[in-house]
């Protein structure tokens, strides 16, 4: 029997956090299962969650990114959600909009029609229990599309796609972007009041004053940012550098959409790819690094190099004009050079350099060499032929 009489270890408060997230998932959901019906639970197949700095350019791509995605229905931004009649009633009641609220108010939006193919949200997850709720709005979608896939509703359960998107400015940038827009409310709205045309827009207070704007910005960096990356590993998660002029901003998002629009695969099956690099991102660095490494044989190994050149000049380059219009030229050599790897390796960067495609292959032939009369073994020695072959864009001729 054990006798240990260690207290019960305390709870941490992550854990408290799950917990708690977990009861307020699980109280929303049985809502909404008797509200609407299990079958009627068609979220939208893709969600975006555009979070970011405040200033970084939020409110100015939605529409790209709506665009882009073929997404028609309003993004949702969740303070404005929280100023429905629903949830006035409710603060003027003296409730709190807490987690529970919130996340009872976004799923029920999320439910709407229009949303079923896309939805945009601005301003979720903001803390660490919407996180919680998120995931596991995931895993419910996983599983009522598991459940309804051999039926008719089949078609109304796709895979879900989770994409996080954070535009990132640094604190200056935020700010300065901030009080950009406060000046840039009170001209329109000045113009609204004179003429008396069009809607006034929202003066919020941060955009007026730096020292709320700095703190603004310090609750984005300590709370929703975290929340945002805490999901990175889950979800598609894009990272967009938006301290760039616009036009640089809205590069870098279709970018960053642009691989996974062709393949909805399931997050985690794309966690599982995304290690490998993508073939644009091995060709944005490898003239850097063709260039680093010439550099380096240069200093390191100067003869060798030197060897290289030489024979390439005096070998190869012949025989390469004389095959200029087909652009492909096979040499063979047994040149000792070649004996050493780093040779063929400097080879291959010197025509990479210099615009061709080299490829090598060591070929080994084993020429009979001696006959030992009294066991009738035939002893062979190896001949290494390497087999150069170049390729290039040749001449083109044009006929008739
Ligand atoms: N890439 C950019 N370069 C310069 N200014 C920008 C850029 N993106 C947005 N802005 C400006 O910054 C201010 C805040 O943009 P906004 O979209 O309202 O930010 P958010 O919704 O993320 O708080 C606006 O005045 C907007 O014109």
């Amino acid at each position: 029997m054990p006798t240990s009489e260690t207290a019960p270890k305390p709870t941490a408060p992550a854990d408290l956090e799950i917990k708690d997230a977990q009861l307020i998932f699980n109280h929303v959901w049985k809502q909404l299962v008797a509200d609407y019906g299990r079958e009627k639970l068609r979220f939208p197949k893709e969600l975006i969650l555009l979070g970011g700095a405040p200033g970084a350019g939020k409110g100015t791509n939605t529409d790209f990114i709506r665009q882009l995605r073929g997404i028609t229905a309003e993004p949702i931004v969740v303070s404005a959600l929280l100023d429905s009649p629903e949830a006035q009633k409710l603060k003027s009641q003296g409730g709190m909009v807490g987690d529970r609220e919130v996340v009872g108010i976004l799923f029920r939006k999320l439910l709407e029609p229009e949303q079923q193919n896309g939805a945009i949200l601005d301003g979720f997850p903001r803390t660490k229990v919407q996180v919680e709720c998120l995931k596991m709005l995931f895993d419910k979608m996983v599983q009522l599309r598991r459940d309804f896939l051999d039926t008719p509703d089949a078609a109304n359960f796709k895979q879900p796609i989770f994409h996080i998107m954070v535009l990132f400015v640094d604190e200056a940038e935020s700010i300065a972007r901030q009080l950009k827009r406060g000046s840039e409310v009170l001209a329109h709205n000045e113009e609204v009041r004179r003429s008396g045309l069009g809607e006034l827009w929202e003066e919020r207070a941060t955009d007026f004053n730096p020292a709320l704007a700095r703190n603004r910005y310090k609750v984005f960096k300590e709370k929703t940012y975290d929340a945002l990356v805490s999901l990175k590993e889950i979800f598609h998660y894009h990272f967009i550098n938006a301290q760039v002029p616009l036009e640089m901003v809205q590069e870098n998002i279709v970018k960053e959409l642009e691989y996974q629009s062709s393949l909805e695969l399931d997050p985690r099956t794309f966690d599982l790819l995304r290690k490998l690099p993508l073939a644009s991102e091995i060709i944005r660095h490898a003239r850097q690094d063709l260039v680093r490494r010439l550099d380096s044989y240069k200093f390191e190994k100067p003869e060798l190099m030197q060897a290289v050149v030489t024979f390439i000049e005096e070998k190869m380059m012949p025989i390469i004009v004389r095959h200029a219009i087909s652009g492909r030229a096979d040499i063979n050599t047994e040149d000792k050079l070649f004996h050493d790897p780093e040779a063929l390796a400097i080879l291959i960067d010197i025509f990479s350099e210099r615009g061709f495609h080299a490829k090598t292959d060591l070929h080994v032939i084993e020429i009979p060499d001696r006959f030992d009369l009294q066991t009738g073994k035939i002893e062979c020695r190896k001949k290494k032929v390497f087999r150069l072959g170049i390729q290039f864009k040749g001449s083109e001729i044009r006929r008739g």
